[in-house]
């Protein structure tokens, strides 16, 4: 058997999506989420010029190899452009060879760890009280655990918290990056409020997770850790930058509250040392962004020896072949922890049919062979692209900050 061609799709509907097409010369094809939010076309170019070409006459079975072939063939190694690029051929190819087994994907991986998936939402709102309505209408549609994130006084717009209560929030909101002004103090004095006012008004058994967005100091980070200590957070996710691995290392020294890590990894090697010395407690690298099922299953292993567990990156700006081909993965890990979920637009939903299903706060995993993820080319034909940039973050005094 052999790759005969290969083609990316570009489709925006609501929001940029690029999937990467693998058909063999017997018929058979499987699909790839290939999507890195703001810079879709690096991935495009980088695909049609340098990887498309060389798959063509493949043996589309040989999954490893050509994961090995694309990564040190290269030369030039790691990078969010190149390994988006390689976990959508992955992603495509697991597809195309549980197809072939007639099997779903998660059989071939090592069949199910559990029935169900266990999935946060996102409660978002300007003022901690709309946020816990926000968090009420998700607790009445079944979640289990929900990710809050508030407005803070004396701060203009932030990221993580809807332009409009009840919606979703849009990272790649302008053509050019908009600017946000960002203030630790300010923020920081406040946040610890908003968990004491879902604990108080939501009781202990609802998970609460919160996303930091990178914009902390490591010893601002141990602060918030501390402070936030007894309303038991599921998780602090990026408190700081991930550069330095170390910097989780002081963290640590100081709180409890448990910390995730890694929506903008893409090799083991960005958390080798932050598993190893367990520093953390949920590793976040995601299919698309991680070199594929091949290699994120590396991490997850890893991972796994230290007690440190999954809780894939899962917002709107993955496609749901990324989303499917999660939950496969989620269904069998033995180390899973959790799966983050932003429900996609009806129009992506339309354009990309699948057989997952959410219930009861839970994902379950559909039986069809394959990852369960299939791409209408003329419905997203309708949906062309639309340049996107996530924003830029300054301090008060115009300093450049982590976004
Ligand atoms: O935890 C999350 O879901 C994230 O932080 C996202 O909202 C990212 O900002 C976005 O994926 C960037 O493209
Ligand atoms: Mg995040």
């Amino acid at each position: 058997m052999k790759i005969e061609h290969a083609y990316t799709i570009v489709t925006s509907p609501g929001r940029n999506f690029v999937t990467l097409k693998i058909v063999t010369d017997e018929g058979t094809y499987g699909i790839g989420d290939a999507t890195l939010n703001g810079r879709e076309m690096a991935v495009v170019a980088y695909l049609d010029e340098h990887v498309i070409p060389a798959l063509i006459g493949r043996d589309p079975q040989r999954i490893e190899d050509i994961w090995h072939y694309l990564y040190r063939g290269a030369y030039w190694r790691r990078g969010p452009v190149t390994m988006s690029a390689i976990a959508a051929v992955d992603m495509a190819l697991w597809d195309i060879k549980s197809k072939l087994a007639g099997m779903p994907l998660y059989q071939l991986l090592g069949g199910k760890s559990r029935e169900r998936v266990m999935v946060y939402g996102h409660a978002t709102g300007r003022d901690i009280d709309s946020c816990l309505e926000e968090v009420a209408r998700h607790v009445d549609e079944g979640y289990k655990a929900v990710r809050v994130q508030a407005g803070v006084p004396g701060i203009a717009s932030i990221y993580g918290v809807a332009k409009k209560d009840g919606e979703p929030y849009e990272p790649a909101d302008a053509d050019l990056p908009a600017e946000h002004v960002w203030s630790t103090s300010k923020y920081l004095n406040h946040v610890p409020k908003l968990f004491a006012a879902v604990r108080e008004r939501f009781g202990d058994d609802l998970h609460i997770l919160h996303d930091v967005h990178h914009r902390l100091t490591p010893i601002e980070a141990a602060r918030l850790g501390k402070e936030v200590e007894p309303y038991h957070l599921f998780w602090l996710e990026d408190c700081v930058p991930a550069e330095n691995q170390e910097a989780f290392g002081l963290i640590r020294q100081h709180t409890t509250t448990p910390l995730a890590v890694g929506e903008v990894f893409n090799s083991l090697y960005d958390a080798k040392a932050l598993i190893e010395n367990q520093w953390i407690d949920y590793i976040r690298a995601t299919l698309t962004h991680a070199g594929g099922i091949t290699h994120v299953r590396r991490i997850a292993d890893l991972a796994g020896l230290y007690h440190v567990r999954t809780g894939f990156h899962g917002p709107t700006d993955l496609s749901p072949v990324c989303l499917g081909s999660a939950i496969h993965f989620d269904t069998w890990v033995p180390n899973f922890g959790i799966q983050e979920y932003m429900p996609h637009t009806s129009a992506t939903d339309e354009v990309f049919p699948h057989d997952y299903r959410f219930e009861d706060g839970h994902f379950i995993v559909g039986e069809t062979p394959g990852h369960g993820v299939d791409i209408d080319e003329e419905l997203a034909k309708q949906y062309p692209y639309k340049r996107a940039s996530l924003p830029v973050n300054r301090l008060e005094d115009g300093t450049l900050w982590h976004w």
